[in-house]
C-alpha cells in the first residue's frame, strides 16, 4: 500500500505531515527511525499526523513524533506547519483551526501574510509538571554536570525545557552539553534544551538541542520557553524577536497575572516543500 505525505518546514525544522484522516497507517518507532534517516529514508526532525477530533469542540487531533520514534506532547513549528496543511490540503476553510495536542488545546491562525499565529497555551513552572527533580519552583537551577556546577532555568510548554544563558549562541557548546543536560537523570522524562543569548531587551538568539533529535535550525517550543524564562528573570520584554539558526519568530508573553501565566503566542512561517508516496 502506498501512503501519501508531505514534507514541510518551519525555520528548517522539517517534518513529513501524514492525513490520516483520508488514509490509514500504523505508525511504530522502528518505521518512524527509519523514514527519518536522512539518508536511508525521507529525512525530517518530526512526523506530524493529522487525524480526526475525538470530541466536538476541536477541529484536528494532532500528533508529534520525534526523528527516535517516541511520542511527544507538543511542536511550535509543527503546530504552524499543521495549520498551513488543513487549508493547503481543503480539509477546511476555517482560518482559525482548533487542534488537540497531547499537551491540551492549541489555536492556530493563518494571517494574511501567510505567517501563521499559534496560541501555544501557558508555560508552566511546578517542577512536577515539567517533570524535573527539584523541591521548589525556582528560575535558576543548580545542576552538576561531568562535575561541573551549571545553572539552568526550566519549565514546561507542554514538552520540557531546559534553558541556559550564554554570551554567544555561536560557540555555546550545544553538541556537547545538549546531550549531557537532556539526559540528565533530574529529567525523568528527558528534556529539550535551548542556549539563550540575549541581545536586547525585544531581542535574542537561540540554538536547541532537541530531546529525540539533537540540534535543529528552529524549535518553536524551545523558542517560546526562552523568552517566557527571559522575560519571567527580566532580561526581555515582549514582544520579542528570536533568531534561531532557520530563521526568526516573534515571540509574545504577557507574565503572571494572580499567580496565573499568560498565554504565549507565537508567530511565524509555515512552508511546503514537496508532496510523494511511500510504500508501508
Ligand atoms: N521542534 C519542535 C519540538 C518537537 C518536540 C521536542 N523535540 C520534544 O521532544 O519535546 C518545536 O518546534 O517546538
Amino acid at each position: 500500500m502506498m501512503l501519501r505525505f508531505t514534507k514541510m518546514h518551519g525555520l528548517g525544522n522539517d517534518f513529513m505531515v501524514i492525513d490520516l484522516i483520508t488514509q490509514r497507517a500504523r505508525l511504530t518507532p522502528e518505521l518512524i527511525q527509519r523514514w527519518a534517516d536522512r539518508r536511508f529514508g525521507i529525512g525530517f526532525d518530526q512526523l506530524l499526523t493529522v487525524e480526526p477530533p475525538r470530541g466536538p469542540e476541536m477541529d484536528f487531533r494532532y500528533r508529534i513524533y520525534n526523528a527516535d520514534g517516541g511520542e511527544v506532547e507538543n511542536c511550535g513549528n509543527g503546530a504552524r506547519c499543521f495549520a498551513r496543511f488543513v487549508v493547503d490540503q481543503q480539509l477546511t476553510r476555517k482560518r482559525e483551526i482548533r487542534v488537540e495536542t497531547a499537551a491540551g488545546p492549541l489555536t492556530l491562525t493563518l494571517a494574511d501574510d501567510g505567517r501563521v499565529r499559534v496560541d501555544m497555551g501557558q508555560p508552566r513552572f511546578e517542577p512536577e509538571r515539567i517533570p524535573l527533580k527539584a523541591t521548589q519552583v525556582a528560575t535558576a537551577y543548580e545542576f552538576e554536570l561531568n562535575g561541573q556546577p551549571i545553572t539552568l532555568d526550566a519549565l514546561s510548554m507542554g514538552n520540557p525545557h531546559a534553558v541556559i544563558d550564554v554570551e554567544n549562541v555561536d560557540t555555546a557548546p550545544v553538541a556537547t552539553m545538549g546531550p549531557a543536560i537532556e539526559a540528565h537523570p533530574r529529567f525523568p522524562h528527558r528534556v529539550n534544551v535551548g542556549f539563550l543569548e540575549v541581545t536586547d531587551r525585544h531581542r535574542a538568539r537561540l540554538r536547541v538541542f532537541e530531546r529525540g533529535v539533537g540540534e535543529t535550525l528552529a524549535c518553536g517550543t524551545g523558542a517560546c520557553a526562552a523568552v517566557v524564562s527571559g522575560i519571567r528573570r527580566g532580561l526581555l520584554d515582549t514582544p520579542v524577536d528570536i533568531t534561531l539558526p532557520g530563521g526568526a519568530l516573534t515571540i509574545e508573553w504577557a507574565g503572571e497575572h494572580n499567580g496565573a501565566p499568560a498565554a504565549v503566542i507565537m508567530t511565524g512561517p509555515a512552508e511546503r516543500v514537496f508532496e510523494g508516496r511511500i510504500e508501508l
